[in-house]
C-alpha cells in the first residue's frame, strides 16, 4: 500500500509510529501533506523511521502521487481545504475530523466530489464504539440517541467553554454545553467529532441531543450514549485514555484509524 496522510500532528505521528513497528502489515510508502512551514521539519522527523516517506504541501501533489488510500488527520479546516480534491481524483479518504460534516455546504461538496471521482469518503469510528450497531439499527427505522461527553477541564481550553467559565476553578462535574450534535461539532471542532459520528450513524445531526461536561475527576475522555429503537436498546460507556501528544484526543482514535488502514491491506476485513 501507498498511504497518504494529511497533517502530521498527534494522530498522524501515532499512526506512523504504529505502522512502522515490526508487528502487523505496513505500507510500502507514505506521502504526507503538511503546511508549507512544516515541510522541512516533518521530512527530518520521518528520516528516522523505516517506511519510505515523502512530504508535500499541496492537495494536488498528494493526488498526483496516487496513494491507494488517504487518511485525514488535520482538523476541520484541513479537511475542508484538501479532502475534496482527493476524492475528485478518485482517491478514497478516511475522514478523522468527522465533525467537519456539520457544515452542510462542505458535506455536499465532499459527497459530490466522491461521486464525481468514484471514490469513497470513509468515516471511522474514532474514539467511540458501537457505530456498526447504531448504523444498522438506523437502517431499520426510527432511532433515538442521546450522547454525553466528559473530559477534564483542561481539555476544554480554547473552546467556548473557556469564555463562559473559569476552567481552572471548576471543582465538580460542570455542564458546558447542551444542544444538538450539529451545534456541538461546530462549536467544539477538536472535541465533538464523536458526537457527529454517532449522529450521522444515528438519527442525524439535528436530532441527536448532546451534553458536554468538564469534570476535574475525569482521568480521561469519557463517551457515553443511549440508543432506543424498535429493534434494540443499548447504552455504551467508553473510558478513553488521553493520547500522549494531545490530551483532548483519545488514544483509541489512532488505533481506530490504524484499523481502517490495515483492513484495506488484509484479505479478511474485521
Ligand atoms: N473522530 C474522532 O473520534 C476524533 C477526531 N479528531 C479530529 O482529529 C483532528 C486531529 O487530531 P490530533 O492529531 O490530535 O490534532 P493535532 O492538533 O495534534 O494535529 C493536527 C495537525 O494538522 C495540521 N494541520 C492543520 N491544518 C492543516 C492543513 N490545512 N494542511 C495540513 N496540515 C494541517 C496541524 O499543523 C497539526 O499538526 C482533530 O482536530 C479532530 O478534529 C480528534 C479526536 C477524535
Ligand atoms: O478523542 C476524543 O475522545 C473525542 C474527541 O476529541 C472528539 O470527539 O473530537
Amino acid at each position: 500500500m501507498h498511504l497518504g496522510i494529511i497533517g502530521y500532528g498527534n494522530i498522524a505521528q501515532q499512526l506512523v509510529t504504529m505502522l512502522a513497528a515490526p508487528k502487523g502489515p505496513c505500507p510500502e510508502r507514505i506521502t504526507l501533506l503538511v503546511r508549507p512551514e512544516r515541510q522541512e521539519g516533518t521530512a527530518q522527523a520521518l528520516a528516522d523511521q523505516p517506511i519510505a516517506a515523502q512530504v508535500v504541501t499541496q492537495a494536488q501533489a498528494l493526488a498526483d502521487a496516487r496513494p491507494d488510500l488517504v487518511v485525514e488527520c488535520a482538523g476541520h479546516a484541513g479537511a475542508a481545504a484538501h479532502v475534496p480534491a482527493l476524492l475528485r481524483a478518485g482517491i478514497d479518504v478516511v475522514l478523522v475530523s468527522v465533525g467537519a460534516l456539520a457544515d452542510d455546504a462542505l458535506h455536499d461538496r465532499l459527497r459530490a466530489a466522491a461521486e464525481a471521482g468514484g471514490a469513497h469518503l470513509i468515516l471511522p469510528a474514532g474514539a467511540v464504539g458501537g457505530i456498526d450497531l447504531l448504523s444498522a439499527l438506523s437502517g431499520g427505522g426510527e432511532v433515538e440517541l442521546t450522547y454525553r461527553g466528559i473530559k477534564p477541564p483542561a481539555a476544554w481550553s480554547g473552546t467556548p467553554a473557556a469564555q463562559a467559565i473559569d476552567l481552572d476553578a471548576v471543582t465538580h462535574a460542570t455542564p458546558i454545553f447542551t444542544g444538538t450534535a450539529r451545534e456541538a461539532a461546530r462549536a467544539f471542532p477538536k472535541n465533538a467529532n464523536v458526537a457527529a459520528t454517532l449522529a450521522l450513524a444515528g438519527p442525524g445531526l439535528d436530532a441527536t441531543r448532546v451534553e458536554l461536561i468538564a469534570d476535574p475527576a475525569a482521568s480521561g475522555n469519557l463517551h457515553s450514549y443511549e440508543v432506543r429503537s424498535g429493534i434494540a436498546n443499548y447504552t455504551m460507556t467508553i473510558e478513553n485514555k488521553p493520547s500522549a501528544g494531545n490530551a483532548r484526543t483519545s488514544l483509541a482514535t489512532g488505533y481506530s484509524v490504524l484499523r481502517e488502514i490495515r483492513n484495506r491491506m488484509m484479505p479478511v476485513i474485521l
